[in-house]
């Protein structure tokens, strides 16, 4: 079983590049982000408060991954709701858990999030930490939101991708950041095709050396 670990900030790529690589390499894909905001969601379905650890645990525990849409879970509010909760201790070890069960598939799986490498998966044969300047990453949200046919504020966008930045790398439990051994891949100057064939001759190497 072979687990690549993919972290980095919000709009960086690294969904898309998970994508890919999962696709490359025949494994499974896991965006652990989708499953923050699939809790997030319940709570504002239920009108519950976002502010109480147990109820959000709670919800944590129910999340099915197997039923994680990422359609229905994009929408702005769903993600600024759960880069709130995620910053709670219980909420963190209930989705870790099965994020955990995941990683285990054969014949190997792809993970993208915060923590992957630092916490979900620390054995991983593989670890990329994604990431691309903020006011890059800025105008990719916003060309995607652009091309969906939607209407959007760059400025605003700009901020919200700063914020994003300064709540998932400032918690006090699994904040944002490269692991020790990851290996960083800036794509703030690559489109995704030259982003994918970077990534994929580290992969290629580091599993290579791992045999
Ligand atoms: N290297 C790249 N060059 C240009 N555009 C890119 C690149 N990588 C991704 N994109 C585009 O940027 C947008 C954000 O990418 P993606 O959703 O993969 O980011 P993410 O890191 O998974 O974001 P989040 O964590 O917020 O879900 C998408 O529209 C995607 O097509
Ligand atoms: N491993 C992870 C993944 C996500 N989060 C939090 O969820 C928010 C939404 O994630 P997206 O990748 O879908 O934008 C994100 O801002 C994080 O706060 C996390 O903590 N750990």
């Amino acid at each position: 079983m072979i687990t690549i670990a993919i972290d980095g900030p919000a709009a960086s790529g690294k969904g898309t590049l998970s994508r890919r690589i999962a696709e490359e390499y025949g494994f499974h894909h896991l965006d652990t982000g989708l499953t923050y905001r699939a809790t997030a969601k319940a709570l504002l379905d239920a009108g519950l408060s976002l502010d109480d650890e147990a109820v959000a645990e709670t919800m944590a525990r129910e999340v099915e991954l197997g039923g994680l849409d990422r359609s229905v879970l994009s929408a702005h509010a769903i993600g600024e709701a759960a880069s709130k909760i995620a910053v709670m201790p219980a909420v963190r070890r209930a989705l870790v858990e099965a994020q955990r069960g995941f990683s285990r598939k054969e014949p190997g799986t792809v993970l993208d999030g915060r923590d992957i490498g630092t916490v979900v998966c620390p054995d991983a044969a593989v670890k990329l930490y994604v990431t691309a300047s903020p006011e890059v990453r800025a105008k990719r949200r916003y060309d995607e939101i652009i091309a969906g046919g939607g209407t959007a504020d760059y400025g605003a966008i700009f901020e919200d991708v700063k914020k994003r930045d300064e709540r998932d790398m400032g918690r006090a439990d699994s904040p944002l950041k490269p692991a020790e051994d990851a290996h960083l891949l800036d794509t703030s100057e690559m489109g995704i095709e030259a982003a994918f064939q970077a990534a994929k001759t580290l992969i290629d190497a580091a599993l290579k050396e791992k045999i």
